[in-house]
């Protein structure tokens, strides 16, 4: 995966969640010169709502230059967390909420040639998964309740995310901090600021007219606010 140093500091990567899914490859082609793209796999266990699985997600990695980046909202992602590594995805999320054994994922997905994230729902503390941090490339800090796209960002999570850049450059860890949910030209400063660096927008990108000038947009505007 691309390493803190080379990566953007302010890397915008759309989600496809509500994207024209049967035209796969042409909404993917509209997002070409985006930083990633972000899959979100929901299993109607963990998130009362059902996306997609495995072989979406091969086929977006089959039809995109782009990073993927795969979200997992999924119960068991011990287990099915490094089919998606072997898919193809540059980094696998799963979340901290879900998971039993994260050191253990983590090892496993870096030996598959991915990036390991863990997610935090917005309920989730900071504390619950700090011990194990070290091991992981993305924090991932949701800002909407996982589950739906197009819902208002949780402002409250300003300060969750301020927490996080600190911890991360008291302890030097080499870990992105990405942000998903509600992410618009007017949430995004205020989330570069508190020292988020991976920007997922669904909504923004998909449900502008131009993708690419959403694009533009989102990431001059968190890079004049980045950190
Ligand atoms: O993980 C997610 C929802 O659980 C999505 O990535 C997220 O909601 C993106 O959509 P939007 O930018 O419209 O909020
Ligand atoms: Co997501």
């Amino acid at each position: 995966m691309t390493t803190p140093a080379t990566a953007p500091a302010a890397a915008i990567h759309p989600s496809i969640l509500n994207c024209d899914i049967a035209h796969l490859a042409e909404e993917l082609a509209r997002i070409e010169g985006a930083d990633g793209v972000h899959v979100d796999v929901m299993d109607n266990h963990f998130v009362p709502n059902l996306s997609w699985g495995l072989p979406v997600v091969e086929a977006v990695v089959a039809h995109t230059s782009l990073p993927v980046d795969a979200h997992l909202m999924i119960e068991d992602p011990d287990r099915w967390g490094p089919a998606y590594a072997e898919a193809g995805c540059q980094i696998v999320t799963a979340h901290s909420e879900a998971l039993v054994a994260p050191v253990r994922l983590a090892r496993e997905l870096h030996r598959l040639g991915a990036g390991a994230g863990i997610a935090l729902r917005p309920s989730t503390p900071l504390e619950a998964v700090e011990d194990v941090l070290g091991e992981f490339d993305l924090l991932l800090i949701m800002t909407v309740e996982p589950g739906f796209g197009g819902q208002a960002f949780i402002e409250s999570m300003l300060p969750k995310i301020e927490r996080a850049r600190r911890l991360v450059g008291r302890r030097g860890l080499e870990l992105r901090i990405q942000v998903d949910g509600g992410i618009s030209a007017g949430t995004i400063e205020r989330a570069a600021q508190a020292g988020a660096e991976v920007f997922v927008a669904g909504s923004a990108v998909y449900g502008a007219q131009d993708a690419l000038a959403a694009i533009e947009q989102l990431r001059a505007l968190a890079r004049a606010h980045a950190h």
